[in-house]
């Protein structure tokens, strides 16, 4: 039977499955949907199929079976223009900042403009005025407009994650992939950064996937939670309805008994 998805569904699953070779089902019939502006994160064991579902989002990976369905675009079907137009949408924060060391912060914020921008560019002059306006209002949400001219290769892991962040949102997106944004930084750095990222959601209306390993940081900044097992979704419930003692079972080796409220459909 179909799923019935909510009318503000932006990102919609139905049966997805990904096999990458005759072993390995990293996702595992995999229905969902997640409605605009909503926050959530997706939690489980290394090898679950969290970064398989992010990639799946945006189509840097393909579905085997079943359809991605992302601001009305069927993702599977999608290909050249059709494809960059839906990820000039995403925006996307990775574990390891991904940011041009040699470059100023003010450049590399400046770079997610290239997908709206035609031709290439080179040093911070090549790009229109306004664009280096919008970077410089982005660096000052992030709290870094004064180290706007410094080296990106300067910063500590927190503050480039920042500036990942503030990079993503000149892409205007309205949907944020982040995977694992914290994992490479200590707990201060990841709660500012998940703060972050949660106000930045709600002030923008953004619609935010995470993935994260910190339980408590999932169940501080998130609205639901999804949690996956070897590529299935075992839990996709709201946070206000889960303990941390649920979210544990996440955990747990396989076999063990899961309790009803992970299963309690997402608000
Ligand atoms: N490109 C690939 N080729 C082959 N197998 C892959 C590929 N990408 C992921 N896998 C496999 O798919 C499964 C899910 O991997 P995935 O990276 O999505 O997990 P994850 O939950 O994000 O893990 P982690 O928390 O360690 O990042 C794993 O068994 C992994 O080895």
């Amino acid at each position: 039977m179909a799923t019935e998805h909510p009318p503000d569904t932006v990102v919609r699953f139905d049966g997805v499955s990904k096999q990458f070779d005759s072993e390995v089902l990293a996702l595992d019939d995999v229905s969902l949907s997640v409605r605009a502006g909503e926050m959530v994160v997706l939690l489980g064991l290394s090898g679950s199929g969290k970064s398989t579902l992010l990639r799946h989002v945006d189509g840097l990976q393909r579905a085997t079976s079943g359809t991605v369905t992302v601001l009305g675009t069927d993702v599977g079907r999608a290909r050249g223009a059709g494809l960059r137009r839906l990820r000039h949408r995403i925006g996307f924060v990775f574990q390891q900042f991904h940011l041009v060391g040699s470059l100023t912060v003010l450049e590399n914020v400046c770079t997610g403009a290239l997908g709206r921008l035609r031709g290439p560019r080179l040093g911070l002059l090549s790009y229109p005025r306004t664009v280096r306006h919008e970077a410089l209002r982005h660096l000052d949400r992030v709290g870094l407009l004064s180290q706007a001219f410094q080296r990106a290769d300067t910063l500590s892991g927190g503050q480039q994650q920042r500036v990942a962040v503030a990079r993503a949102l000149m892409q205007r997106p309205q949907i944020l992939l982040a995977d694992e944004p914290v994992a490479s930084l200590d707990p201060e750095s990841s709660a500012q950064i998940m703060r972050l990222i949660k106000e930045i959601g709600e002030e923008e209306g953004l619609t935010v996937l995470c993935s994260l390993h910190q339980v408590d940081l999932a169940l501080s900044w998130g609205h639901r939670i999804i949690g996956l097992r070897a590529g299935r979704v075992l839990m996709d419930s709201p946070v206000s309805a889960l303990t941390r003692d649920d979210v544990m079972s996440v955990y747990a080796r396989l076999g063990v008994a899961t309790p009803a409220v992970l299963t309690a459909k997402a608000g």
